[in-house]
Parts: C-alpha cells; structure tokens; sequence
C-alpha cells in the first residue's frame, strides 16, 4: 500500500457512475478510501460534511463543471489538492483547470496505476504542507505570548505554561519579584482565555484597609457606614463572567483572609451590611512579590486559602534571569518613549548594552522602564549614551554586590558577611527560600533566623 493513503480519503466526481465505480473499486484495492458522486453540487455538500485529503474531478459534467467546483474548493478549503480529468488532447482545459487553482490534472482514458500515483502525490503534498504549517506555528507560538516582550529560555517556558494556564478556569498565583511583570502575565491569560470579552479587573490588596478592602472586593449596602450613602457593587460583582486580580495578596490582613476564603469557597458574596449571598463568577488570579509558602509556614498566611488560591502557581523570573531579554525590553521602550517624548533617539551607543546586561536589576522591569525613560529625556544625543546611565549603572561591577555594594574598605563582621550574602542569594533566585537554602545549604528556618539578626556593629 503506498504510504501516503493511509487513514486519507478521496472524493471521486463524475458524471458517469461506472467510471466512478470503477475508480473507487481500484483505489480501495490500493488501500485508498473514496465517496463518489456524479454531480458537482453534491460532490460539494459531501465535502462540507466529510474531510477529504484529495478530490478527483471530471472537467466536463452537466451543470456545475469541473473547472467552477474547482474554484470552489480551492475557495472553501485551500490546503485540499484537486486533481482534474480532461480529455486527451485538450491542453486548454488542463491549463484552465491549473489556473482554476487545481493541483495537477491527468488525461483520459484513465491508466488506473497514474492515477493512483498522482492522487497519492497530491494526497503527500497536502500532509506536508499541513506538517510545515503547524510546525511554523508552534515555533512561532514558543517564541510569544500576547504583548509580553522576551525571547530566553526561562520566557518560552513560561509562555509554554501560560498557554496551559489560559485554557483552563483554575486560580492561579502569580508570583515574582517586583516589576517582573506580574500584572501584565495576569492581562494576557484573561486574553487568551474564554472570559477575554468579559472584565478584567485588578486591585491592589496592600493599597487600602481592611474596611475598604472588604467592601471594594464585595461591595456594601447603603448605611453600612458613614459614608456608604449608596448600595455598592463590589468588584467580585463587576468582573463578573471575566478575570478579578488580587494584587499584593501577600500583604492582604488575616481577618479578610478569612472572609475571602469564605466567599471563593462558597462562590458568593456579602456586601457589607447586608445579609444577601450574591453568587458570582469570576477567575481569581492573585500576585505576590513574596515567598507566601514562608508566610504559611510562618502563620502569617492562611494556609487554607494559600491552597485555594495557589491550584496553579508560576514563577515569574527576575529581570536578570532573562540574558537579551533586557535589550529586547529596552529597544521597546526607547522606541516608545522616543515617540511620546518626540526625540529623535534611535537606539543605544557603545557600552550601553555591557552596563545594561551586566546590572542586578532589582526593580526588574519597571526599573529599566525608568532607566531608558530618563535616559531618552537627558540625552543630547541620537543614540542613548553610557553617561545617560543614573550611576549605580554606570558604576556596577556585578562581582561585589554580595558585599552589599558598600566601599570596599569598610570592615564588618563574619556574621554581617553571612547575612548580606543571604540577602545576595535570596536576590539572585527571585526571593525562591527553597532554592536559596538549597544553594547556601541551610534550612529555611536557619535562613529566616540568620535574617532577622540585628546586624551588628562593624568593626573600624
Ligand atoms: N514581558 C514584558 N514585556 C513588556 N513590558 C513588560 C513586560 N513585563 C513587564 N512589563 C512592563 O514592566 C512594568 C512592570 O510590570 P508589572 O506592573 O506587571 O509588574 P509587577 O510584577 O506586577 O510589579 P509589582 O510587584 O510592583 O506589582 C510595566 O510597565 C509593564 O508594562
């Protein structure tokens, strides 16, 4: 059996039932499956039901001719070969049917063993074509997610787990340093998830006290305090149908972590002074800049609700984890910036890239933000210069940082060495506690006790 028929299909189309039976009974013997009609407008309410890998059409038919059904194939469905039969003789209708967009066209009468060959062909090209598309696809998909800018490594594995993440409705922990983009993840798996046409809505858990914590996320009823002079939606009630951000969830007080698990479990809120249950749906996405398994393993975290926020949880890597990335990033806000400050600034002189790569970036991203935005505003030049740089750039030497970055003739003590080496690593793994002990060999709690130590005098 010729490779390429397997698991393929063919739809046969003449207007003469005995060649249709005849070919249909040869290819079978071939092992190549087939439909026959002798009417092009049924041969064409079959291949809007069925797939078809390749379709063999006669030129010459009553009604719909074999030419027009061709361009309607090649319309519906571009990637399904068509191959026409014409005449012997007749070069006009051969060029016509290939121009009509048909794949190749053989001559009658019919020798069965050409036929099986071209259909085979036609059948191989089209598997190829798909092959070639899907794999173009896939490259290209590894390579992006939504807006977000970055191309390394540890980017495309989390483009990969976004794509995972998008598909489903599980709560997710997005957590990461800060200005690592925690928001920004946050937009796009509501993009790309089914909620994208409802709300997305993000609020800051840090940013407001219990009280309005409480009645923001779920809303109030008129007088449940002095200045609720209205019933109130709260913002579980406006995302509804789409994605609700509960941002800084690290920081969010121990009594509200008990009401909003509460609600995620039950899925339905009470607004403040009310005694109504107001069911929702929503996806809860939270973010933190924290190490919240420490917090649990600290009480200083519900671990109840740190599970049920946590179904799915990513790391996003900082800044400095991220190799080009970082000239990737700043192009793109030099081309912005350049365009909303209307300067004339196109790209970064020498030595910008060494300072930029070679810098801890602590601020992650919002720090380059600001670093290519001030940057764009001092520059007398076209080109970002190295003295455009703010100085903790300008003068980085990434070997000393784990001493804290201070004069190198100031004597302290072992234990002030340990600690800002801690502090170091800790830096260096994105605040990760587990990889940090792993790497510096202590366990968590020696790491959190060695870090809370008062640093002692130094010696002079
Ligand atoms: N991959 C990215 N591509 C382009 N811009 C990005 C990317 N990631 C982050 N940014 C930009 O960096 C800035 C900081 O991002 P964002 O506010 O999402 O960080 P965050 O981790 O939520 O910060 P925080 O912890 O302080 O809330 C924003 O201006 C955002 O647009």
């Amino acid at each position: 059996m010729n490779e390429s028929y397997k698991d393929a299909r063919a739809l046969i189309v003449d207007d003469e039932s005995t060649m249709c039976e005849l070919i249909e009974t040869d290819l079978r013997l071939r092992g190549l499956k087939s439909d026959w009609f002798t009417s092009a407008n049924e041969a064409t309410a079959a291949f809007q039901r069925q797939n078809y890998d390749v379709v063999l059409t006669d030129v010459k038919m009553p009604g719909t001719t074999g030419l027009q059904l061709c361009q309607q194939i090649s319309s519906l469905r571009p990637d399904v070969p068509v191959v026409v039969m014409t005449a012997f003789g007749t070069l006009e209708t051969a060029i016509a049917a290939i121009r009509a967009g048909a794949y190749d066209f053989i001559t009658k009468p019919i020798e069965l063993d050409l036929l099986a060959l071209t259909l085979g062909r036609a059948i191989q090209h089209r598997k190829l074509t798909e092959q070639v598309r899907l794999l173009e696809a896939t490259a290209e998909e590894g390579t992006r997610f939504g807006e977000m800018i970055g191309q390394s490594p540890p980017m495309q594995t989390l483009y990969a787990e976004l794509r995972r993440i998008a598909g489903s409705d599980a709560a997710v922990l997005i957590s990461g340093e800060s200005g690592t983009g925690k928001e920004v993840v946050a937009r796009s798996i509501h993009q790309h998830s089914r909620r994208s046409d409802k709300p997305f809505i993000a609020v800051n858990c840090a940013a407001l006290t219990e009280t309005l914590l409480e009645s923001e996320l779920f809303g109030h009823s008129k007088g449940a305090f002095t200045d609720a002079r209205n019933d109130r939606r709260g913002l579980f009630l406006q995302a509804d149908g789409g994605t609700l951000l509960l941002d800084e969830m690290g920081e969010m007080p121990m009594s509200m972590q008990v009401k909003l698990l509460r609600a995620l479990e039950e899925r339905t809120v009470r607004p403040v002074g009310s005694n109504e249950e107001i069911p929702f749906d929503v996806r809860v996405l939270s973010a933190t800049n924290r190490d919240l398994e420490t917090a649990v393993a600290e009480e200083r975290f519900r671990e109840d609700l740190y599970y049920r926020i946590n179904v799915i949880g990513i790391e996003l890597p900082p800044l400095r984890a991220r190799g080009t990335d970082t000239l990737r990033l700043a192009e793109s806000f030099l081309e912005k910036f350049a365009q909303t400050e209307s300067k004339a600034v196109e790209g970064l002189a020498d030595g910008v890239a060494e300072k930029l790569l070679s810098y801890s970036w602590p601020g992650n991203i919002r720090e380059l933000r600001n670093v290519i935005q001030r940057a764009v505003a001092l520059t007398p030049y076209d080109k970002i210069t190295v003295a455009d740089l703010p100085p903790k750039i300008r003068d980085f030497h990434g070997g000393t940082v784990f001493i804290g970055g201070l004069d190198p003739t100031e004597l302290v003590s072992m234990e002030e060495i340990e600690r800002r080496y801690i502090e170091h690593v800790l830096n260096a793994v994105g605040g990760n506690q587990t990889q940090a002990a792993r790497i510096l060999g202590l366990d968590r709690k020696t790491i959190y006790r060695k870090r809370a130590t008062k640093p002692s005098e130094s010696a002079s």
